[in-house]
Protein backbone atom coordinates (compact mmCIF):
# COMPACT_ATOMS: atom_id res chain seq x y z
CA UNK A 1 0.00 0.00 0.00
CA UNK A 2 1.31 3.29 -1.19
CA UNK A 3 2.17 6.37 1.93
CA UNK A 4 -1.32 8.05 0.43
CA UNK A 5 -3.49 5.33 0.13
CA UNK A 6 -2.46 4.40 3.72
CA UNK A 7 -3.61 8.38 5.21
CA UNK A 8 -6.74 8.01 2.76
CA UNK A 9 -7.71 4.31 4.77
CA UNK A 10 -6.53 5.72 7.93
CA UNK A 11 -8.71 9.40 7.38
CA UNK A 12 -12.20 6.96 6.00
CA UNK A 13 -11.78 5.01 9.10
CA UNK A 14 -11.46 7.64 11.63
CA UNK A 15 -13.79 9.58 9.95
CA UNK A 16 -16.41 6.68 11.18
CA UNK A 17 -14.83 6.25 14.12
CA UNK A 18 -15.37 9.66 15.49
CA UNK A 19 -19.48 9.94 13.47
CA UNK A 20 -20.11 6.71 15.69
CA UNK A 21 -19.35 7.96 18.94
CA UNK A 22 -21.57 10.86 18.80
CA UNK A 23 -24.15 8.29 17.30
CA UNK A 24 -24.35 6.77 20.73
CA UNK A 25 -24.84 9.73 22.63
CA UNK A 26 -28.64 9.54 24.01
CA UNK A 27 -30.69 12.49 22.96
CA UNK A 28 -30.19 14.16 27.06
CA UNK A 29 -26.41 13.88 26.81
CA UNK A 30 -26.36 15.47 23.30
CA UNK A 31 -28.29 18.26 24.78
CA UNK A 32 -26.80 19.23 27.65
CA UNK A 33 -23.38 19.20 25.67
CA UNK A 34 -24.84 21.07 22.92
CA UNK A 35 -26.06 23.26 25.36
CA UNK A 36 -22.44 23.84 27.33
CA UNK A 37 -20.75 25.00 24.27
CA UNK A 38 -23.59 27.53 23.12
CA UNK A 39 -23.04 28.79 26.26
CA UNK A 40 -18.92 28.72 26.21
CA UNK A 41 -19.36 30.45 22.68
CA UNK A 42 -21.57 33.57 23.88
CA UNK A 43 -19.45 33.99 26.66
CA UNK A 44 -15.79 33.87 24.59
CA UNK A 45 -17.34 35.04 21.13
CA UNK A 46 -18.00 38.38 20.14
CA UNK A 47 -21.66 39.03 17.81
CA UNK A 48 -20.45 38.61 14.25
CA UNK A 49 -22.24 40.55 11.66
CA UNK A 50 -22.60 37.45 9.73
CA UNK A 51 -22.70 34.03 11.06
CA UNK A 52 -22.10 30.53 9.01
CA UNK A 53 -23.39 27.75 10.76
CA UNK A 54 -24.19 24.13 9.82
CA UNK A 55 -27.53 22.68 10.22
CA UNK A 56 -26.40 19.68 12.30
CA UNK A 57 -26.42 16.36 11.15
CA UNK A 58 -24.80 13.12 12.51
CA UNK A 59 -25.56 14.40 15.71
CA UNK A 60 -23.00 17.18 15.41
CA UNK A 61 -23.42 19.55 18.35
CA UNK A 62 -26.46 21.81 17.98
CA UNK A 63 -25.91 25.45 18.18
CA UNK A 64 -28.55 26.77 16.78
CA UNK A 65 -29.67 27.98 20.05
CA UNK A 66 -26.68 31.11 19.92
CA UNK A 67 -27.19 32.02 16.09
CA UNK A 68 -31.11 32.79 16.93
CA UNK A 69 -30.20 34.57 19.46
CA UNK A 70 -27.37 36.74 17.65
CA UNK A 71 -29.46 36.94 14.83
CA UNK A 72 -32.03 38.46 16.96
CA UNK A 73 -29.43 41.23 18.36
CA UNK A 74 -28.93 42.31 14.23
CA UNK A 75 -26.75 39.27 13.17
CA UNK A 76 -27.04 37.80 9.81
CA UNK A 77 -26.66 34.09 9.90
CA UNK A 78 -26.22 32.05 6.86
CA UNK A 79 -26.01 28.20 5.73
CA UNK A 80 -23.19 26.83 3.39
CA UNK A 81 -24.35 25.36 0.17
CA UNK A 82 -22.43 22.70 -1.87
CA UNK A 83 -22.43 23.92 -5.37
CA UNK A 84 -20.26 21.30 -6.89
CA UNK A 85 -17.96 18.58 -5.69
CA UNK A 86 -14.83 20.34 -6.84
CA UNK A 87 -16.22 24.15 -6.22
CA UNK A 88 -15.51 25.94 -2.87
CA UNK A 89 -18.93 26.51 -0.39
CA UNK A 90 -21.22 29.13 -0.91
CA UNK A 91 -23.28 30.73 2.08
CA UNK A 92 -27.03 31.74 1.52
CA UNK A 93 -29.41 33.83 4.20
CA UNK A 94 -31.12 31.96 6.96
CA UNK A 95 -33.69 33.11 8.92
CA UNK A 96 -36.33 30.97 10.62
CA UNK A 97 -38.51 31.05 7.95
CA UNK A 98 -36.25 30.02 5.15
CA UNK A 99 -37.00 27.16 3.26
CA UNK A 100 -34.63 23.82 3.37
CA UNK A 101 -34.04 20.82 0.77
CA UNK A 102 -32.21 17.97 1.54
CA UNK A 103 -28.99 18.79 -0.60
CA UNK A 104 -27.11 15.95 -2.47
CA UNK A 105 -25.63 14.67 1.04
CA UNK A 106 -29.14 15.08 2.49
CA UNK A 107 -28.03 18.02 4.38
CA UNK A 108 -30.95 20.97 4.70
CA UNK A 109 -29.82 23.45 2.79
CA UNK A 110 -31.41 26.81 1.74
CA UNK A 111 -33.22 26.83 -1.70
CA UNK A 112 -33.01 31.15 -2.27
CA UNK A 113 -32.02 33.87 -0.39
CA UNK A 114 -28.57 36.48 -0.70
CA UNK A 115 -25.63 35.17 -0.75
CA UNK A 116 -23.20 36.42 1.81
CA UNK A 117 -19.87 36.14 2.84
CA UNK A 118 -19.39 35.52 6.73
CA UNK A 119 -17.00 36.67 9.26
CA UNK A 120 -17.41 34.50 11.79
CA UNK A 121 -17.98 30.69 10.35
CA UNK A 122 -18.99 28.00 13.12
CA UNK A 123 -18.10 24.63 11.90
CA UNK A 124 -18.76 21.15 13.14
CA UNK A 125 -15.67 18.91 14.16
CA UNK A 126 -16.20 15.41 13.08
CA UNK A 127 -12.83 15.22 14.63
CA UNK A 128 -10.19 17.44 15.72
CA UNK A 129 -6.80 17.84 17.60
CA UNK A 130 -5.35 20.66 19.85
CA UNK A 131 -3.18 21.69 17.07
CA UNK A 132 -6.42 23.30 15.73
CA UNK A 133 -6.87 20.64 12.34
CA UNK A 134 -10.12 19.27 11.96
CA UNK A 135 -11.57 16.24 9.93
CA UNK A 136 -14.71 16.56 8.06
CA UNK A 137 -16.25 13.74 6.05
CA UNK A 138 -14.19 14.12 3.13
CA UNK A 139 -15.32 16.44 0.51
CA UNK A 140 -12.89 18.54 1.31
CA UNK A 141 -15.40 21.58 1.26
CA UNK A 142 -14.48 24.19 4.32
CA UNK A 143 -10.90 23.50 3.22
CA UNK A 144 -11.91 24.52 -0.40
CA UNK A 145 -13.62 27.59 1.14
CA UNK A 146 -11.21 28.41 3.81
CA UNK A 147 -8.58 28.45 1.06
CA UNK A 148 -10.53 31.67 -1.15
CA UNK A 149 -12.16 33.89 1.78
CA UNK A 150 -10.62 37.19 1.57
CA UNK A 151 -10.04 38.78 3.98
CA UNK A 152 -10.25 35.09 5.96
CA UNK A 153 -13.51 34.70 8.41
CA UNK A 154 -12.82 33.66 12.18
CA UNK A 155 -13.08 29.84 12.06
CA UNK A 156 -14.55 28.32 15.36
CA UNK A 157 -14.97 24.72 15.31
CA UNK A 158 -17.36 23.35 17.65
CA UNK A 159 -17.08 19.93 18.99
CA UNK A 160 -17.20 17.43 21.47
CA UNK A 161 -14.53 15.99 23.57
CA UNK A 162 -15.30 12.23 22.82
CA UNK A 163 -14.31 13.61 18.97
CA UNK A 164 -10.57 14.70 19.89
CA UNK A 165 -7.97 12.45 18.87
CA UNK A 166 -4.07 12.77 19.76
CA UNK A 167 -3.72 13.87 15.65
CA UNK A 168 -5.50 14.11 12.53
CA UNK A 169 -2.37 13.84 10.77
CA UNK A 170 -2.98 17.32 8.59
CA UNK A 171 -2.29 17.00 5.22
CA UNK A 172 -1.05 20.37 3.44
CA UNK A 173 -4.31 21.04 2.31
CA UNK A 174 -5.63 21.18 5.91
CA UNK A 175 -6.32 24.29 7.65
CA UNK A 176 -6.03 25.47 11.22
CA UNK A 177 -9.30 26.60 13.23
CA UNK A 178 -8.77 29.85 15.48
CA UNK A 179 -10.78 28.10 17.87
CA UNK A 180 -11.86 25.23 19.15
CA UNK A 181 -14.97 25.21 21.16
CA UNK A 182 -16.19 22.13 23.32
CA UNK A 183 -17.73 20.95 26.55
CA UNK A 184 -14.77 21.45 28.27
CA UNK A 185 -14.08 25.13 27.23
CA UNK A 186 -12.47 27.41 24.48
CA UNK A 187 -9.63 26.85 23.23
CA UNK A 188 -7.06 28.49 20.83
CA UNK A 189 -4.88 26.07 18.97
CA UNK A 190 -1.41 27.05 19.33
CA UNK A 191 -1.26 28.43 22.57
N1 LIG B 1 -23.96 19.81 9.11
C1 LIG B 1 -22.99 19.98 8.24
N2 LIG B 1 -23.23 20.60 7.08
C2 LIG B 1 -22.21 20.76 6.18
C3 LIG B 1 -20.90 20.32 6.46
C4 LIG B 1 -20.66 19.68 7.71
O1 LIG B 1 -19.54 19.27 8.04
N3 LIG B 1 -21.72 19.53 8.56
N4 LIG B 1 -19.90 20.50 5.51
C5 LIG B 1 -18.58 20.73 5.82
O2 LIG B 1 -17.74 20.89 4.99
C6 LIG B 1 -20.32 20.62 4.11
C7 LIG B 1 -20.75 19.26 3.56
N5 LIG B 1 -19.67 18.34 3.56
C8 LIG B 1 -19.83 16.98 3.34
C9 LIG B 1 -18.77 16.26 2.85
C10 LIG B 1 -18.89 14.91 2.57
C11 LIG B 1 -20.09 14.25 2.82
C12 LIG B 1 -20.25 12.79 2.56
O3 LIG B 1 -21.32 12.25 2.67
N6 LIG B 1 -19.18 12.08 2.23
C13 LIG B 1 -19.19 10.65 1.98
C14 LIG B 1 -17.80 10.11 1.81
C15 LIG B 1 -16.95 10.92 0.86
C16 LIG B 1 -15.51 10.45 0.82
O4 LIG B 1 -15.00 9.84 1.78
O5 LIG B 1 -14.87 10.73 -0.20
C17 LIG B 1 -19.77 9.91 3.17
O6 LIG B 1 -19.58 10.36 4.35
O7 LIG B 1 -20.38 8.84 2.91
C18 LIG B 1 -21.15 14.97 3.35
C19 LIG B 1 -21.02 16.33 3.61
C20 LIG B 1 -21.45 21.61 4.03
N7 LIG B 1 -22.49 21.33 4.99
N1 LIG C 1 -7.66 23.93 -1.09
C1 LIG C 1 -7.95 22.80 -1.78
N2 LIG C 1 -7.86 22.78 -3.14
C2 LIG C 1 -8.14 21.65 -3.84
N3 LIG C 1 -8.54 20.50 -3.29
C3 LIG C 1 -8.66 20.44 -1.96
C4 LIG C 1 -8.38 21.59 -1.13
N4 LIG C 1 -8.61 21.25 0.15
C5 LIG C 1 -9.02 19.96 0.13
N5 LIG C 1 -9.04 19.47 -1.13
C6 LIG C 1 -9.40 18.08 -1.53
O1 LIG C 1 -10.42 17.53 -0.71
C7 LIG C 1 -10.08 16.20 -0.32
C8 LIG C 1 -10.70 15.84 1.03
O2 LIG C 1 -10.14 16.63 2.05
P1 LIG C 1 -10.32 16.25 3.60
O3 LIG C 1 -10.08 14.80 3.82
O4 LIG C 1 -9.48 17.22 4.42
O5 LIG C 1 -11.89 16.56 3.79
P2 LIG C 1 -12.72 17.00 5.08
O6 LIG C 1 -12.12 18.22 5.68
O7 LIG C 1 -12.86 15.81 5.93
O8 LIG C 1 -14.14 17.34 4.36
P3 LIG C 1 -15.35 18.39 4.63
O9 LIG C 1 -14.76 19.76 4.92
O10 LIG C 1 -16.13 18.41 3.36
O11 LIG C 1 -16.14 17.89 5.78
C9 LIG C 1 -8.56 16.21 -0.32
O12 LIG C 1 -8.05 14.93 -0.57
C10 LIG C 1 -8.20 17.18 -1.42
O13 LIG C 1 -8.06 16.48 -2.64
Amino acid sequence: MSLSEDSTARRRALRREMASRRMALGEAAHARLSGQIVEILRSTLPRPEICAFCWPIKNEPDVRAIVGDWVEQGTRAALPVVIDEAAPLRFRAWHGQSVLQADRYGIPTPVDGDWLVPDLILLPLNGFDAAGYRLGYGGGYFDRTLATLRPRPLTVGVGFEINRVDSIHPESHDQRLDWIVTEAGAFRPGD
